[in-house]
């Protein structure tokens, strides 16, 4: 069986990360696309070289050119610039809007029918423009974040609670901004929901207040370090285990940034909500029942993503069909 094709649009730190872990992984042959002249063909051969001493078989190619992600059966989507420390990911709005035109109309002749993950921010509006763009069917144009942040929640939990992060599941839902949603409820050391853990005594209230408030600002914490870019290990980690789902058929349920189109009670958005991925795409919204401070929570970070789409709109008038 011929391997899968793999596009990364955008060969910068992430799309970098994701090629070597696409590799590792044998997921199949790369292409790093970026309009850079000389990173992707860099990077892509670099990574070739290493699949000698790590024993994996792919082709890893690098390219300024659309045409070479001809039928890809994955695009992810990193495109466009990261922010500094100061800046809030609404403040790339403008400028990545722009690029998600030119990465759409791109996916759009070339690779169709592709699975496409958006990761580029702010991700829940340019996953939006992307699918509007592109006109790839929505069930086919997810976003990246979810997975992310959970796995940010998880590793936080595991470090109060002094157990492997195997043993700990947790879900965010919502934007991936500063309202996106931890859901302590729905969050479990081996099964064992976190408020039942507060009265067991393994931590307590505040604690935990303050691990879904590190949760939140768990991008800008890592933004702060770095100080010339933001996360890219954490981030090209999450979006294999979305593309890996798709490729394989697991049918992982993992949360990420999907159209929803009633669901959850809102309309033509993507926001982050448990999705289960297969060879279908997103087969299926889950729709969990949410207590009122959740709803309140859920529906602060949807009017946040509303406000941003709407901002993409006044920018590009044609998003607005
Ligand atoms: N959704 C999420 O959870 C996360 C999203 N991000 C976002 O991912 C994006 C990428 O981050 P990094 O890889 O760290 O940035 P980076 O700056 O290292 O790489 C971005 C690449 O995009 C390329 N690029 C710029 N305009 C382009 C265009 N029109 N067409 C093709 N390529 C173009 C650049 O040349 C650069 O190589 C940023 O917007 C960042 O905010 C980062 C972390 C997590
Ligand atoms: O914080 C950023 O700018 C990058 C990002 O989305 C994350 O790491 O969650």
């Amino acid at each position: 069986m011929a391997r899968s094709k793999i596009a990364l649009i955008g060969s910068g730190m992430i799309g970098g990360t994701l090629a070597h872990l696409i590799g590792l992984k044998e997921l199949g042959d790369v292409v790093l696309f970026d309009i850079a002249e000389g990173i992707p063909q860099g990077k892509g051969l670099d990574i070739a070289q290493s699949s000698p001493v790590e024993g994996f078989d792919a082709n890893f190619a690098g390219t300024n050119e659309y045409a070479a992600i001809k039928d890809a059966d994955v695009c992810i989507v990193t495109a466009g610039v990261p922010r500094k420390p100061g800046m809030s990911r609404d403040d790339l709005l403008g400028i990545n809007l722009k690029v998600m035109e030119q990465v759409g109309a791109g996916i759009k002749k070339y690779a169709p029918k592709a699975f496409v993950i958006c990761i580029t921010n702010p991700l829940d509006a340019m996953v939006w423009a992307l699918q509007k763009f592109s006109g790839l069917p929505k069930t086919h144009v997810v976003g990246m974040a979810g997975v992310l942040d959970s796995s940010r929640f998880r590793y936080f939990l595991a470090e109060e609670f002094k157990v492997s992060v195997e043993d700990v599941t947790a879900f965010v839902l919502g934007g991936h901004g500063d309202t996106m949603v931890p859901l302590t409820r729905y969050s479990t050391v081996a099964g064992i929901p976190l408020p039942d853990l507060v009265k067991m005594g393994w931590t307590s209230k505040e604690k935990l207040d303050k691990i879904v408030q590190r949760t939140r600002d768990g991008g800008a914490e890592i933004v702060g370090l770095l100080k010339s870019g933001s996360a890219y290990y954490a981030p090209a980690a999450s979006a294999v285990a979305m593309a890996e789902s798709y490729l394989r058929d697991k049918k992982r349920v993992l949360p990420c940034a999907a159209h929803l189109s009633g669901q959850y009670g809102v309309k033509d958005l993507y926001v982050g909500v448990p999705t289960v991925i297969g060879d279908g795409g997103v087969e299926r919204i889950i729709e969990i029942s949410l207590n009122k401070a959740e709803q309140k929570m859920f529906d602060k970070s949807v009017a946040a993503v509303t406000g941003l789409c709407e901002a993409c709109m006044n920018i590009a008038p044609n998003l607005k069909k």
